[in-house]
């Protein structure tokens, strides 16, 4: 069994329980609490600043010009691409997308953050993949799915967010998520037991973290004493008061 096959099953029940999360259930049936796309884009708006830089620092460990390549469509994605699944939300939760992109790191982003630097401070290219590789994969057969039970009918509000990812799927996020997945075949090859195992821990982590990531966002959780560990002024504090973009009649 080719070890990425290994990662894929060890992590199906992580993947299996965020196709079952409320709000991943909910981009599927069209409804999703306004409270909870905001606090997902204030979150992901930080965890994507914060992947670029660990992608970024992730050039650094590499000779091949190829695999720079990789790292660099991979920033291009998120700063140019990424953008939109996010306007999607704020259109749906009638917001403006720049009052957004001032929150603080919630308790689990802040988690799966340092988990990443934590598998780049490895300095193993195998851990790094690994632990990267559930962000692009995660999206990827979530919106897989939900295109096979077309969700993404035309009265579906989450139908661009998930031909986005659908489509990314298909193009950039999803064959670049094959190509990691042999990537991390290639590397595996060459290392031993105890460092495939170091390996599968970051791929599985970051599989839990993606899930808590939904979960974080659904249920607001955010640092108990906020006011305290925070210098942010523009912080969700405030997210009641979040103004609708339009008038409601
Ligand atoms: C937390 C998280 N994980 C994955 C993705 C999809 N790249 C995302 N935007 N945010």
């Amino acid at each position: 069994m080719l070890f990425s096959e290994e990662l894929r099953a060890q992590a199906q029940p992580i993947m299996t329980a965020i196709h079952e999360h409320p709000f991943v259930r909910g981009i599927a049936t069209g409804y999703v609490p306004r409270e909870a796309l905001i606090f997902y884009v204030e979150q992901d708006f930080q965890y994507l600043s914060e992947f670029i830089k660990i992608y970024a620092n992730a050039i650094t460990k590499l000779k091949d010009r190829e695999e720079m390549k990789f790292f660099a469509n991979s920033i291009n994605f998120i700063l140019n691409s990424e953008i939109h699944p996010h306007h999607v939300f704020c259109d749906i939760a009638d917001v403006a997308y720049e009052t957004l992109q001032h929150a603080t790191p919630a308790p689990k982003a802040y988690l799966y953050e340092s988990h990443m630097y934590r598998a780049a401070d490895t300095g193993s290219l195998l851990n790094i993949l690994a632990a990267f590789q559930p962000c692009p994969w995660t999206y990827s057969e979530i919106a897989q799915k939900q295109t096979k039970e077309h969700a993404n009918h035309k009265n579906n509000p989450f139908k661009s967010w998930i031909d986005f990812y659908a489509k990314s799927a298909n193009e950039s996020e999803g064959s670049l998520s094959n190509s990691v997945f042999q990537w991390i075949d290639r590397l595996a090859e060459n290392a031993t037991p105890q460092q495939r195992q170091q390996a599968m821990q970051f791929f599985l982590k970051s599989c839990e973290l993606e899930w808590q990531f939904w979960e974080q966002a659904y249920h607001q959780e955010d640092w108990h004493f906020k006011e305290l560990l925070t210098t942010e002024k523009n912080s969700h504090n405030k997210k009641l008061s979040y103004n609708r973009k339009t008038t409601i009649q």
